[in-house]
């Protein structure tokens, strides 16, 4: 193992605030029983969030970012892994409290890894991540509440973005009647070749004004948006239709009113894939293997850039104009 390799740190002090390209040693990485040579991490919003000063996402500084990644593990004083395991780390206190993927080595404590399923490669893991894990998890809570390919279609917001692209291929693959809603008019083309059925803009989501009970649309909607979007799909939803909520891109309030609930059986499912239980976690990991894997479609959804490449790839996300899953080639 090298002494010195590169990672991307993001540093805050009183008056300053960068993020970039460094060498670094193993004493610059959070303490665990795993060290890992990271093959590729990924480009999520939060990991947008945690390379801006004020994101509310990095706990203390200097840091190094990256909230998902993939690798081979070099080093475990852990018996459950061994040298040369292929391991996927995502959630915890990764790239929010614990050193992150951005880095060409990273220890992390043996709680938080799930070995590499049969069934994906190292990059497969990183296209799909942690939204990949959000999409898988949405799908997982509304087809637990009753949700099949009969019972009508699923709305899905967002459906450029990480979470919002894989959402749409795994629920095309699995037989869902999928409408895709989006603000880019250009990326109509694209959301039908990872398989969405319809593509409706964000205002066919909102209408012109918000109803407390509107017009019954969709049996359920996968919505990393939130905000005025998420009011208008509770207010849409079918009886008994649940939206499966994880994100918040388009706002942290949501107006509602109780009707929907009360007078339609509809359901808020919330969705957290980062304190998601580790039992549930890894069996979710090899259905993502297996018949929630959309492979057809993982290479269309996937743009691979680089660590010297992070500084636009992570501004481009925060703008809203990342499309689909960026993964980082690290080693
Ligand atoms: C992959 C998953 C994702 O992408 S999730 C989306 C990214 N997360 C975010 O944008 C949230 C960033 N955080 C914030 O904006 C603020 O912390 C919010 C949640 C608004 C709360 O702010 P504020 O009212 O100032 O209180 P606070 O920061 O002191 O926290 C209050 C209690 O909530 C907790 N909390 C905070 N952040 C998280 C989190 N990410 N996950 C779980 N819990 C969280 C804090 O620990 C605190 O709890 P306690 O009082 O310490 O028990
Ligand atoms: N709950 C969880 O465990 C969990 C896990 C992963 C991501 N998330 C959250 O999900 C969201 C999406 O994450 P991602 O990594 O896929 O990000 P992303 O940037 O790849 O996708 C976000 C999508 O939202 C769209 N968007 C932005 N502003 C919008 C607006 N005002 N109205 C409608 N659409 C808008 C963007 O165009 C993009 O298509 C984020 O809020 C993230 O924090 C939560």
């Amino acid at each position: 193992m090298e002494t010195q390799f590169n990672a991307f740190i993001v540093n805050k002090t009183e008056d300053d605030f960068s993020a970039k390209l460094q060498k670094v040693t193993m004493e610059d990485l959070s303490p665990g029983e795993v060290t890992i040579k990271v093959s590729y991490s990924s480009v999520n919003y939060k990991d947008g969030l945690a390379s801006i000063p004020n994101g509310k996402i990095v706990r203390s500084y200097p840091f190094i970012p990256g909230i998902d990644l993939a690798g081979t593990v070099v080093n475990s004083k852990d018996k459950r892994f061994s040298e040369g395991d292929n391991v996927i780390v995502t959630s915890y206190e990764l790239g929010v409290a614990h050193t992150g993927g951005y880095s060409e080595y990273a220890r992390v404590p043996a709680d938080w890894i799930v070995p590499l399923p049969e069934g994906l490669s190292l990059e497969e893991a990183m296209i799909l991540g942690t939204a990949g894990f959000t999409a898988a998890l949405s799908i997982h809570r509304l087809e637990e509440n009753g949700l099949r390919p009969e019972t009508g279609s699923v709305l899905v917001t967002g459906a450029t973005g990480g979470v919002g692209s894989i959402a749409v291929a795994m629920l095309a693959s699995r037989g869902y009647h999928v409408i895709a809603s989006t603000g880019k008019e250009s990326e109509h083309g694209y959301l039908k070749q990872i398989g969405a059925t319809e593509v409706i803009s964000r205002e066919e989501v909102t209408g012109d004004k918000y109803r407390p009970l509107d017009k019954q649309l969709w049996a359920a909607a996968v919505d990393p948006v939130g905000g005025s979007t998420l009011s208008s799909i509770i207010s849409k939803l079918q009886y008994n239709g649940s939206v499966a909520v994880s994100g918040l891109t388009g706002g942290t309030d949501v107006p509602t009113t109780v009707f929907p609930f009360i007078l339609r059986g509809v359901n808020i499912l919330g969705i957290d894939s980062v304190y998601c239980p580790m039992e549930t976690r890894k069996e979710l990991w090899s259905r993502i293997a297996t018949d929630l894997k959309p492979s057809d479609q993982l290479h269309t959804i996937k743009k691979v850039v680089s660590l010297e490449n992070l500084p636009e790839t992570l501004s481009k996300i925060l703008k809203g104009e990342a499309r689909g899953r960026t993964i980082v080639k690290v080693n």
